[in-house]
């Protein structure tokens, strides 16, 4: 069952087409990694489809309701976005930026109800914050603060959770973490999509790879079906072996420049 549909999407900014019809579904308890090279159009298309920025053509569903039609409160409930950027002005403690991610519910850090504290004390707990809900924000590590902006996103709860890069600071240990709290996150019956730049992480976890390619959809399917040689040459432009374990894991490994 699709929780999220994206159909056709095209944004042209002057003379560049940025994205070119672009369609996608995200099923119900998959995780699916979008993966492409720099400027590949990844960002935009994300943008697009949660409606942050108006297609030229095409359009996004979620259950069924376009996303365009749907007042932002109730955007927010359905969909969670973590953006790439992620501009922090003030030093609040962690707590209160987790409990943003209740704010289309009418929860303010100020005024939680039992179920939004509860919700925060979840996300806190998923992304490994125990300690630091106090902690002023601009006192943390970049990989702390990067897994803050995961917990507000993860607080509201939403069927459909959208990442951008949520791995990008992260150490191997909690780069895992994520994607492994991703994986039971999507087990539990959610549709989740993430830009991932580690092929291996990706290839790992990801139910499916959608591959962008200058603005265009070029590949989506399983890790087994769609990491070849030949596509990782044409897509990113580089020489890589990849083996199939014999309980059907993919590895890979990139050797450089093609
Ligand atoms: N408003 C704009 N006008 C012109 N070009 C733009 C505009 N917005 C984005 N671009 C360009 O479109 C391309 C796609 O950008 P986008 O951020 O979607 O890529 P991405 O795949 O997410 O890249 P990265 O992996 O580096 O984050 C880039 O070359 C970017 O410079």
């Amino acid at each position: 069952m699709s929780l999220f549909v994206a159909q056709n999407l095209s944004y042209t900014a002057g003379e560049s087409a940025l994205v070119s019809n672009a369609s996608f579904a995200l099923e119900k308890g998959t995780l699916t990694a979008l993966v492409g090279p720099n400027g590949a159009g990844k960002s935009t298309l994300l943008r697009l489809a949660l409606g942050l920025l108006k297609p030229d053509a095409g359009h996004a569903e979620i259950s069924g309701d376009k996303v365009s039609d749907l007042a932002p409160a109730e955007r927010a409930r359905q969909i969670a976005y973590l953006p790439q950027e992620r501009p922090l002005a003030w030093p609040q403690p962690v707590r209160d930026i987790v409990a943003l991610g209740r704010f289309s519910y009418g929860g303010a850090p100020l005024h939680l109800s039992q179920e939004d504290e509860d919700a925060v004390a979840r996300a806190i707990t998923a992304c490994d914050l125990e300690g630091f809900e106090e902690r002023a924000a601009d006192t943390l590590s970049g990989g702390e603060i990067a897994r803050v902006h995961l917990a507000r996103a993860l607080a509201g709860e939403t069927p459909v959770l959208i990442a951008d890069e949520p791995i990008a600071a992260l150490d191997p240990r909690h780069a895992h973490e994520v994607l492994q709290l991703f994986k039971r996150l999507a087990n539990e019956g959610r549709a989740l999509l993430s830009v991932v730049h580690d092929l291996s992480l990706a290839a790992r976890y990801a139910d499916r790879l959608i591959w962008m390619k200058e603005g265009q959809i070029v590949a989506d399917g399983t890790a087994r079906d769609t990491i070849t040689p030949d596509r990782l040459r044409d897509v990113f432009g580089v020489e890589a072996r990849v083996d199939l374990t014999a309980d059907g894991r993919v590895l890979l490994e990139i050797l450089g420049p093609a």
